[in-house]
């Protein structure tokens, strides 16, 4: 019963495979069966196969498109011969309500048809004349043949030669008569075969096959988009309002629309809506109405421009935002410059195709968006832009660390570079110095405007050079859980504020927002780039202080609102539409920085990609400009009183114990000026002192938290006896 099952199987079987069974052994009746089954089932693969049916397919096609073709050949030669396309073109005009263009199409009508009453009359007049020109040029011809023969026989003296050339002429004709009945057979093949190629052509060009014969990439072709194409987009958006209203207008809805205008790789056109139709409904429902228009959803965009009831849709022509842009300029021209106030950098090109350029002068900057999508490189390159303008101060923690900044060392002057907690609070300790660096200058500030110097005099003054402080991968601090340690002046061992964290007591959040209260006018600005938003990785205090607010592809429409704001959501702008790992470095940018049409909330860039050994090229440039930058590799004020048993108590927080490795090691990345070449002795022989040195513990040397804080304490009594 297994074989029969086996027999009866569905599924599809190369032919050639053969059966389990050992036919031999199987009687003659069963055998037939089975061998029709076979048949059947060889021939089913055959018919199924994607070969077969792919060549089926191109058959049906290419015969479809004969015979379309013909269909539009002829509708055409009858239009050509015809006022029809006149009196199209007079309707559609008429439906427009375009009397004026209606009158001349009907003008257009008339000339034609007297034109061709003209022609035809002429041809009829044109019949005997012909006849009469035909019988006056064969007697002519005769005539001259014979005057010739006449001569030839005057000159030989043999009559005969009169009608010689008449013979030659009648051969000449009866050779020309064999040569086409020669190459009739030949001639009358090649123009079958340029007819039937004319017709498939035409047929092509038409796609005059049905959609299932024709190639998948040929599917959705670039189909133009028209009025007609738009109106009944909208018509068949599922909004009865709006498909009612279009329904009642007596202009075939053309009213609604402004002019089509091409826009950059696509087209731009102004929607009015008919009331009772809101902006919102339409911004809603977006993938179907790019999906009627026969579109993508990332290609069609959708904003509110300043007119009330209107929607502005941008459509690409289909597959253009698949195509590469070009170099950034700041790769192609060696001699780019910059000018943080007065200039702008390129940044790439929005969907129009025109250059994106973003002013960064006295703005805080913030980049968000999914991992991998492009945020580093988009934000690294403003600051390679930005480094050729020698007078800008940087101040980079990159708490990814992988190297992506490493070519800003020798133009930062602080570049961090970890995911640890102790890089976040280099990072901490990197923005409260721009805290204090801020509060400096806002006192400078203040004395230099009560002595009468203006804003522009001020701000080009050295001591407010701009200082830009750049944090790539922010979220890394808004999420961390260091700990400030310290030790009180009686010995006491305290935990401080967050360094990191979302909260309000986060040194590094508090040091963020009060640059971002103030730090604006005297010339100290933040870039945060941070990934996957969410209010605990950044909270909306520290998002909202930013002038420029960018996006790449994020998850959901909740996140597009942290990362542009609110009202640029609500205007359109749709970083959440934009397609994961396709779109990579495509931004949504909203805010100061860029030029926007009054009422257009956002604009999409797709930037240039700038990649490492480019951007190492760039760096270079600026180095060569700036002329010895001494980067340090942590913050500014890491130049402090060096305390080895505090330094230790740090890094060891709450752990009862550590490895004495382990501990070298933290130091070495919290305070590498200090600790970077110390060896397992020099650790020892700093704690040996104080008798908290490293002990053997379960196999390892190790330092204990008890021997440490015991350490601390017993010097802070001998100071307090000694004072
Ligand atoms: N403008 C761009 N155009 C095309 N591809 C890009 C562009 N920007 C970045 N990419 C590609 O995306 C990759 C990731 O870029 P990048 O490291 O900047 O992403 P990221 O968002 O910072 O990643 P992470 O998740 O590590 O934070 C790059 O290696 C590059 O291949």
């Amino acid at each position: 019963m297994g074989t029969v099952h086996h027999l009866d199987d569905h599924r599809p079987t190369p032919p050639g495979t053969t059966d389990p069974v050992d036919l031999t052994k199987v009687p003659a009746p069963r055998r037939a069966r089975s061998r029709v089954r076979r048949t059947r089932r060889a021939l089913r693969w055959a018919v199924t196969h994607e070969r077969t049916r792919a060549g089926a397919r191109a058959a049906v096609r290419h015969s479809l498109y004969v015979v379309g073709g013909a269909g539009v050949v002829a509708r055409r030669t009858w239009q050509g011969r015809t006022v029809a396309v006149h009196h199209q073109m007079r309707a559609a005009a008429v439906a427009a309500g375009n009397q004026e263009l209606a009158a001349e199409w009907q003008e257009k009508a008339d000339r034609f048809r007297s034109d061709r009453h003209r022609r035809r009359m002429e041809l009829i007049s044109g019949v005997p004349q012909m006849a009469k020109s035909a019988t006056i040029g064969v007697a002519g011809t005769e005539g001259a043949l014979l005057l010739l023969g006449a001569c030839m026989a005057v000159h030989d003296g043999d009559v005969r030669d009169v009608i010689v050339p008449t013979l030659v002429a009648i051969d000449a004709v009866r050779a020309l008569c064999w040569f086409v009945s020669v190459a009739w057979g030949p001639a009358l093949a090649l123009a079958l075969l340029a007819g039937l190629s004319h017709l498939w052509r035409a047929g092509q060009q038409q796609q005059t096959a049905p959609a299932w014969a024709r190639p998948a990439a040929n599917a959705a072709d670039d189909v133009p988009v028209t009025p007609s194409v738009v109106v009944k987009a909208l018509s068949d958006l599922g909004i009865s309002s709006l498909r009612k209203a279009i329904k009642e207008m007596a202009d075939g809805a053309a009213g609604m629309l402004g002019p089509i205008t091409l826009a950059g790789c696509g087209v731009e056109v102004d929607v009015t809506l008919p009331s009772g139709v809101s902006t919102e409904e339409v911004l809603g429902k977006r993938r179907k109405l790019a999906e009627n228009l026969n579109r993508h959803e990332h290609e069609l965009h959708m904003t509110l421009p300043p007119a009330p009831r209107t929607v502005r849709m941008w459509i690409a022509d289909s597959g253009a935002l698949d195509q590469p842009i070009g170099p950034s300029p700041l790769v192609t021209d060696p001699d780019a410059t910059a000018d943080m106030r007065r200039g702008r950098a390129p940044w790439g090109v929005d969907l129009r195709g025109d250059a994106v350029l973003v002013s960064l002068w006295q703005k805080h900057m913030l980049i968000t968006g999914l991992s991998n999508q492009g945020k580093t490189a988009s934000l690294r390159a403003l600051a390679l832009w930005l480094a050729l303008d020698a007078r800008v101060e940087f101040r980079i923690a990159d708490l990814k660390g992988v190297g992506d900044w490493q070519m800003f060392d020798g133009i930062a002057t602080v570049l961090i570079q970890g995911p640890t907690d102790d890089h976040v609070i280099e990072a901490t300790e990197m923005i409260e110095d721009g805290v204090t660096e801020m509060a400096k200058r806002i006192t400078v500030m203040r004395e230099l405007t009560a002595k009468g110097w203006s804003q522009d005099k001020i701000l080009a003054d050295p001591r407010f050079n701009p200082l830009v402080l750049v944090v790539d991968e922010a979220q890394v601090a808004y999420g961390s859980g260091a700990q400030e340690t310290f030790v009180t002046e009686k010995g006491t061992v305290r935990k401080g504020a967050p360094f990191g964290g979302s909260k309000a007591d986060s040194r590094y959040f508090q040091a963020v927002k009060k640059i971002h209260d103030q730090g604006r006018a005297v010339n100290v600005t933040t870039w945060e780039g941070t990934q996957d938003p969410t209010n605990e990785n950044l909270p909306k205090r520290s998002r909202e202080g930013n002038h420029i607010r960018a996006s790449l592809v994020l998850g959901t429409e909740s996140q597009a609102r942290m990362a542009v704001g609110d009202s640029a959501v609500d205007a359109g702008a749709a970083p959440h539409k934009l397609r994961q790992g396709l779109d990579k470095g495509t931004l949504v940018v909203a805010g100061d920085g860029v030029k926007l049409a009054p009422g257009q909330p956002s604009v999409t860039a797709r930037t240039h990609y700038i990649g490492p050994e480019d951007a190492e090229a760039i760096a270079e440039r600026a180095k060569a400009l700036r002329a010895g930058v001494k980067t340090s590799a942590g913050p500014q004020s890491a130049l402090r009183e060096v305390d080895h048993l505090a330094d230790v108590a740090a890094v060891l927080g709450s752990e009862e114990r550590m490895k004495s490795d382990e501990v070298r090691q933290h130091l070495a990345q919290r305070w590498p000026q200090v600790y970077k070449s110390w060896s397992a002795s020099d650790l020892v022989q700093a704690l040996k002192p104080f008798g908290a040195e490293p002990r053997k513990y379960n196999g390892n040397q190790m330092i204990s938290r008890a021997r440490l804080f015991a350490a601390i304490e017993s010097r802070a009594d001998e100071t307090e006896n000694a004072g």
